[in-house]
């Protein structure tokens, strides 16, 4: 069988990746940085997507890649109404959604399903997406509030959180996902932690939504006492405080940097806020890795951690330290996100899975007596 091309393209707050793949070989793989301050500039998301398209563009060219040889192009994808996992045809109704961003998430991820959209209107190809994070598969247990008619809805980093459970089940465990239990972490610009069991994710925070640990670019999770004195003494809008969550909290609001490097390196200079800034983010990671384990009554066959700040070493040795006692802990830095996207579009290709189409109704609705 011909090994279909796969471009890859994932926006995400601190970078934009863009890999090819050849079947399951990476052909060619590369990413982009951007400080906040670069993307501060862009009041909307749409304003962004000239500028992530032209950063994409440049890359190819620079290295030469045909994208006429491409057949399908893949977004990361964002900006959904909650959905089952898989692997999506990006429609009109999706692009409508990602533009507007309909779940109320202002995320570059948003952005993935428009450019694979447009990549592929240009050269005559597809466009999917995969396992977006709007991706919904939490139990009942974890969507009840103290208010009644508010429900818990998660977004977080499903595609790379579900690959590195797959990955780790099949070469460490030897068992299929679906008969593992799992804390999964992804430790980047945003931080998810989630749980997992029976192949499913049934719990993690809404890591665009002000829950979980602080992140780079990220609040994560303050007391409503705290949020409402914030707001009272900054004159702070619903606006601002959204923001907050997703792309000026974290090390942003304090240092102005999202770049974790940058940060250990100001510790290690002797700047003791970026230090203590630094082990308070690992502290409230260590928290949160407790209360997954406790979703999955303490019987975890592992801890696993990915994202692009596992690189650091103390970072994993600090999580290793204080959560080992629950399961082993295993470092995946970096992320398989693009491997993920396009092993999805080609089990889409091959006939192996069947490819979904995106209804803009949440696949969760509230409970039968509401
Ligand atoms: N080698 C490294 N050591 C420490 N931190 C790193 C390293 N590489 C990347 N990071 C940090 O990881 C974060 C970005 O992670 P990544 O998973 O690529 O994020 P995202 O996809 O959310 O943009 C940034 O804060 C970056 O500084
Ligand atoms: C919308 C959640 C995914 C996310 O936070 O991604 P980044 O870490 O790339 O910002």
């Amino acid at each position: 069988m011909k090994p279909y091309k796969v471009l890859t393209i994932n926006p995400g707050s601190t970078s934009t990746k863009v890999a090819l793949f050849q079947g399951e070989e990476c052909l060619y793989s590369q990413t982009v940085s951007h400080e906040a301050k670069e993307l501060e500039q862009y009041a909307s998301m749409s304003e962004q997507l000239p500028y992530r398209r032209d950063t994409v563009l440049t890359l190819l060219k620079e290295a030469g890649i045909r994208l006429e040889e491409v057949d399908v192009f893949v977004g990361r994808g964002g900006g959904l109404i909650a959905m089952e996992g898989g692997t999506y045809g990006v429609t009109d109704l999706m692009l409508e959604h990602a533009r507007t961003c309909a779940n109320g998430v202002i995320h570059p991820a948003a952005l993935g399903s428009q450019l694979a959209h447009e990549f592929a209107q240009a050269y005559g190809a597809k466009a999917m997406v995969v396992n977006p994070p709007d991706v919904d598969e939490l139990q009942d247990l974890a969507r009840m509030t103290g208010i009644r008619g508010v429900h818990r809805i998660i977004h977080l980093h499903a595609l790379n959180l579900k690959e590195t459970a797959i990955r780790h089940s099949k070469n460490v465990m030897k068992k299929p996902y679906a008969e593992c239990r799992y804390v999964v972490c992804h430790i980047g610009g945003g931080i998810s932690i989630s749980a997992h069991e029976k192949g499913r994710m049934i719990d993690g925070y809404d890591i665009v939504g002000g829950e979980g640990p602080m992140a780079p670019t990220r609040c994560g999770s303050i007391s409503v006492a705290n949020l409402l004195e914030y707001m009272k003494m900054n004159q702070a809008g619903l606006e601002d405080v959204k923001k907050l969550c997703t792309r000026t909290g974290g090390f942003v609001n304090h240092m102005g940097i999202s770049d974790a490097i940058e940060l250990t390196e100001r510790a290690k200079a002797g700047d003791r806020y970026a230090g203590l800034l630094w082990d308070s983010m690992i502290y409230q990671i260590e928290k949160c890795i407790g209360a997954m384990a406790a979703v999955l009554h303490g019987q975890v066959d592992g801890i696993l951690l990915g994202g692009g700040m596992v690189h650091n070493q103390d970072l994993v040795k600090q999580i290793t330290d204080a959560c080992s006692f629950i399961a082993p802990v295993t470092a995946y830095p970096g992320e398989f996100e693009m491997e993920a996207m396009a092993a999805g579009a080609i089990r889409v290709l091959e006939g192996e899975e069947e490819l979904k189409t995106y209804t803009g109704t949440p696949v969760w609705d509230g409970f039968d007596w509401e």
